[in-house]
């Protein structure tokens, strides 16, 4: 029987699980997990979001009910989205900081009930705009890109004077990273309040669920014009490199698993930033929907996402896992 040669031999490097675990340049824990929650404007709603089993649209209200128990179990921060069902929706998106809209009225309650959760605000128009485009539009329907990015910091502005931590611009308008960086320094949160940009954020057909859960489906046309392109390598390498300069804190790319090439590139372009990126709404809807089918375990799937993400070269992930992973990191 010839035996293998000294150089063909890997096993014995992780034959326990714990070298396995050595095995890993990252790994998930608790701190690198952001939690994506709906905040409508109904301060006693808690319902059920049926595209995104398990998650809900909650009322200001029932925040302790809901962020309380999980805070318990090591919840360390979360992503504010607003869904205005009562508002009255314009070109302009004014409700999106109205001081007594849900995203507002929650970044208080937050910080007022738990003073270590980290709030991270996600900054957009579409939920508020009659439009349901994430900009502001000229006549023919196309962004108006000066005034998107002025009205886009003017909104991160807001969330920032109540409170948030951080404000993640998702509307992908150019020229909003220089604007809010610009709002936050001239009204003195310069240092107060994180910028993470969705520098890399494409036009994914995995955005579904999400646009179910926060009513913001764009009334006519797609989000092309400003979203990338799905096969656009250079201009998502480009959109970093821009919102790097641009003075963003941490740089996002979104979706995570179809992206993991891009995850590498954000890793390699902005080696001096926090990475982030999101698992969105129709990535968790479909491992969900694969264990329900039987096609494998939930958790192991869940885990093995995750992983990926992080081995790509992030090192924070926005999923809405989150609660899950609470309990399945304490096993
Ligand atoms: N600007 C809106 C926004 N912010 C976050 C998501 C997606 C999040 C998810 O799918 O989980 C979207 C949807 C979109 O751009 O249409
Ligand atoms: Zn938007
Ligand atoms: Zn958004």
């Amino acid at each position: 029987m010839a035996s293998l040669d000294i150089s063909s031999v890997l096993q014995g490097g992780y034959q326990h699980p714990l070298s396995r675990s050595w095995q890993a340049k990252r790994t998930l824990t608790k701190g690198m997990l952001m939690y994506p929650i709906f905040i409508t404007d109904d301060p006693d709603a808690h319902v059920e979001i049926p595209s995104l089993p398990g998650q809900a649209r909650w009322g200001v209200n029932k925040l302790e009910e809901f962020i309380g128990p999980l805070v318990q179990k090591g919840l360390k921060s979360v992503i504010l989205f607003g869904v205005p069902l009562k508002a009255p929706k314009d070109p302009k998106g004014t409700p999106a900081d109205d001081v007594e809209g849900p995203v507002i009225l929650a970044i208080k309650k937050l910080r007022a009930l738990y003073p270590d959760l980290y709030i991270a605000t996600d900054v957009c128009l579409c939920e508020y705009t009659s439009h349901g485009h994430c900009g502001i539009l000229n006549e023919d329907g196309s962004i108006n890109s000066a005034p998107s990015a002025a009205r886009i910091a003017e909104v991160a502005l807001a969330y920032a004077r109540a409170g948030a931590h951080c404000v993640a611009p998702s509307d992908m308008m150019d020229g909003r990273i220089k604007a809010i960086k610009r709002a936050l320094i001239d009204n003195g949160f310069g240092n107060r309040c994180t910028l993470m940009s969705y520098s890399a954020k494409f036009a994914s057909a995995l955005y579904g669920p999400f646009r179910d859960a926060a009513g913001s489906a764009p009334s006519f046309g797609n989000r092309k014009c400003y979203q990338l392109p799905p096969q656009a390598k250079g201009l998502a390498r480009r959109a970093i490199q821009r919102d790097v300069n641009e003075g963003a804190d941490i740089i996002m790319v979104k979706p995570a698993l179809p992206y993991l090439d891009v995850i590498q590139d954000a890793a390699e372009l902005a080696p001096d930033h926090p990475l982030a990126c999101y698992q969105v709404s129709g990535e968790y809807a479909m491992v969900v929907a694969g264990a329900r089918a039987g096609v494998y375990d939930l958790r192991t799937m869940a885990f093995e996402t995750c992983e990926s993400m992080l081995r790509a070269g992030c090192t924070l992930i926005l999923t809405y896992f989150t609660p899950q992973f609470l309990d399945w990191l304490d096993e």
